[in-house]
């Protein structure tokens, strides 16, 4: 028996060779299309982006293309497969809308391939230069207790100093700062020890009194998403040291240091200080991560707040080693005389002693740029 002719007895046969060879030529056909549609969707993206919409993702859009596939579909496929196939060509296209518009971002890589390195009255920060260290109390409190603590430190080669004139505290009747008579002390004491000033601003209205006496703006991790105090500190014409905000994603970092670099400042540092987790055992969750993609994704120099990510002094030395070996362009660190009296912050600053043991413990990563 030789039973029913088979459709292969009934058809010429083709070879595999030559049904392949014509795949291949229809792969060549659908990547031409899917090139040519890629490039049609980018300009949607760039429309969308002139007309300020800043979200691309447009799924009654993407409905309605849906339908219509499956309306139009001849088979053999099934609407599924068909639909399931498109799917990812829109998820596509959206990645190339989305990534060509970040491409724009001043803060990028894509923008500014080369490091920006600062250059503070001769402190260089970023890039190949050592990793800085930048140290100095939670708060100013009192000449005594800014004096020693400069003089402490310069004696160490630390080049920045830090301290608070006005302070974000979470209870409005907590200790707020020494405010302008900080701002004075501060600036005095660093210059008289040859180093550089940072210290919060927290209103736009004190912008301009800050940046008369600090070297550098810090704007604090409370403030990172206040756009109008982003925008006033571009306009300064003083670097400017950015925390990463208590919950913020890296994204909505980065678009804050946009903000201050659209407004002309290019002079701007990120500072990973710890996010808010469901973790108790410290008082943030230091981001690594947000530090090596910060480094990779942006030009700008990226110091870590070993301080607050960890709020605790036993965590300092192991979570600054692993900052430097992630790429951190430097540490910063509270230290105080007393801390046990600080009239803020008291369970995570060091005293003398501690940084003496934690710089010992760094110094060697300290010296040299990391990976060089
Ligand atoms: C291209 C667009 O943007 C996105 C991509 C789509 C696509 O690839 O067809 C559809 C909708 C949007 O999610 C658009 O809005 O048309």
């Amino acid at each position: 028996m030789r039973g029913f002719p088979t459709l292969r007895s009934m058809t010429h046969q083709r070879s595999i060779e030559d049904l392949r060879a014509e795949v291949d030529q229809i792969n060549r056909d659908l990547l031409t299309l899917l090139s040519k549609r890629g490039e049609v969707v980018a300009q949607i993206g760039h429309a969308k982006t002139q007309e300020g919409r800043p979200n691309h993702y447009d799924p009654a859009r993407e409905d309605k293309q849906l339908k219509e596939i499956e309306s139009l579909n001849p088979g053999p496929f099934t609407s599924a497969a068909v639909k399931a196939i498109f799917k990812e060509i829109f998820k596509a296209s959206l990645d190339l809308e989305e990534s060509n518009d970040k491409k724009q971002l001043l803060v990028s890589r894509k923008v500014k391939s080369e490091d920006t390195v600062l250059d503070i009255d001769g402190v260089r920060i970023g890039g190949d230069a050592p990793p800085i260290i930048v140290a100095g109390p939670c708060s100013i409190e009192s000449e005594d207790q800014m004096e020693q603590t400069a003089a402490f430190l310069a004696a160490k080669g630390v080049k920045i100093l830090r301290g608070g004139a006005y302070k974000p505290r979470t209870s409005p009747y907590g200790f707020q700062g020494m405010g302008v008579d900080g701002l004075i002390l501060g600036s005095r004491v660093a210059k008289e020890h040859g180093m550089l000033f940072v210290t919060e601003v927290m209103d736009t209205r004190d912008v301009e009194i800050v940046a008369e006496h600090a070297d550098i703006l810090q704007v604090g991790a409370r403030n990172m998403h206040n756009f109008a105090l982003l925008r006033e500190v571009g306009r300064s014409r003083r670097p400017v040291l950015l925390k990463r905000g208590l919950s913020a994603t890296i994204e909505e970092w980065l678009y804050a240091a946009e903000y201050i670099l659209s407004e002309g400042n290019s002079e701007v540092i990120l500072c990973e200080r710890g996010i808010r987790t469901y973790e108790k055992w410290t008082r943030n969750t230091l981001d690594l991560s947000a530090v090596a993609i910060a480094k990779q994704e942006t030009h700008l120099p990226v110091i870590v707040d070993v301080t607050h990510a960890a709020g605790r002094r036993d965590l300092l030395i192991p979570l600054a080693k692993a900052a430097l070996a992630v790429g951190a362009d430097g540490i910063h660190v509270e230290v105080h005389p007393s801390p046990a009296t600080a009239l803020s912050d008291n369970e995570q600053q060091l005293d003398f002693a501690g940084y003496d043991k934690f710089s010992d413990s760094l110094s060697g990563l300290l010296r040299q740029p990391v990976g060089v």
